[in-house]
């Protein structure tokens, strides 16, 4: 899969695909379906699928303290949609100029001038363009004039409510991991760079690798079963990610997991951590022994759920 960062890198030859237009946060269940259709659109016209994505999501440029926590990273949301078969990303720079980009100069510049679109995917309720002005409506008008093609995919829906990142999120936030896990098509997972952590870990009889978290909020926090691959190989886990009330970070959220029965180094190397179960929410304890304790309890109950 190729990255295009920015309009000014679109070249002659990247002119001519089928192309969606969204956030995509999460690539869930109902993203997944549109790139079925994308791949399906791309083969019948013999070009490549396109799909633009923003860098920031407008409302983190808009309102950066009270967007939602990411559900995927660029890196990782890069990474599903090459899964998802998708042959090119152009991720555009949401900047104050390029908000004010209106409807009409939106489709011209990005859809016709840059990307010669053939054909266009959206849900039925996409909109873009400054004061999200540009709607399905607006594209299909658009697309009749320039010669593409536009489809409103089909909603996807899992007991009747509609998927989205929003749901996702709830789900997340509420410690439905099996809803989360239907609407993603997997599970939950959050990956990075072990980093050095406190080295409190060996005191508390639980080293844990110190996941990087490269963003300012995440979508969860507490004590969760998880499971991550190394070489190969599944190992279950304990995992906290927050603050650490206890031991006073620096305030900005952790992600350390303590794998059962792993002895080895795994410094510098890329965890992708796998969500499966919450066990408690994170707590603030009086002294280092009550926090041993409660990781004790933590690893016995995670034990329990394995063995069953
Ligand atoms: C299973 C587990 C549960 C944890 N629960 C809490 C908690 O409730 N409160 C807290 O302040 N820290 C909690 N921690 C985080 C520890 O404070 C942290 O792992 C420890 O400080 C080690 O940090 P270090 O790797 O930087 O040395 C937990 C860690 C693990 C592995
Ligand atoms: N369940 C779904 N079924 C079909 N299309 C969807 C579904 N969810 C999102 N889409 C479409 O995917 C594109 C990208 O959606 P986007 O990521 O902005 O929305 P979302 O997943 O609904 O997130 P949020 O919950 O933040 O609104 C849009 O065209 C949107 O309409």
């Amino acid at each position: 899969m190729q990255l295009v960062r920015g309009l000014h890198n679109l070249r002659p030859q990247h002119r001519g695909c089928v192309a969606t237009i969204g956030n995509f946060d999460g690539v869930h269940r109902g993203h997944q379906a549109i790139m079925a259709r994308l791949r399906e659109r791309a083969g019948e016209l013999g070009v490549p699928s396109c799909v633009v994505i923003f860098e920031p999501q407008p409302r983190e440029f808009f309102s950066p303290q009270t967007a939602p926590a990411r559900l995927t990273r660029l890196r990782d949301k890069l990474a599903l949609l090459s899964a998802e078969g998708v042959d090119r990303v152009l991720c555009l720079a949401f900047t104050r100029r390029f908000r004010e980009l209106s409807a009409a100069e939106f489709v011209q510049k990005v859809l016709v001038d840059g990307l010669a679109v053939r054909h266009l995917e959206v849900g039925d309720d996409f909109r873009f363009g400054c004061d999200r002005a540009g709607d399905f409506a607006f594209l299909s008008q658009a697309g009749a004039r320039e010669g593409f093609s536009v489809e409103a995919a089909k909603t996807v829906v899992l007991d009747g409510v509609r998927v989205s990142s929003t749901r996702v999120r709830e789900a997340l936030a509420s410690g439905d991991f099996a809803l989360a896990e239907h609407l993603l098509g997997r599970p939950f997972q959050i990956a990075g760079r072990v980093l050095h952590g406190q080295k409190l870990g060996r005191q508390l009889d639980a080293p844990t690798a110190n996941v990087q978290l490269k963003r300012c909020h995440v979508p969860l926090t507490g004590v969760y079963l998880v499971s991550t691959e190394i070489d190969g190989r599944a190992w279950p886990g304990v995992a906290n990610i927050g603050v650490r009330p206890t031991v006073a970070g620096d305030g900005s959220a952790h992600l350390e997991v303590h794998l059962l029965d792993f002895a080895g180094d795994l410094y510098g190397r890329r965890l992708t951590v796998a969500f499966h179960h919450k066990l408690r929410d994170e707590q603030r304890f009086a002294s280092l022994e009550a926090l041993k304790t409660a990781i004790a309890a933590d690893i016995a109950a995670a034990r329990a759920h394995w063995r069953t």
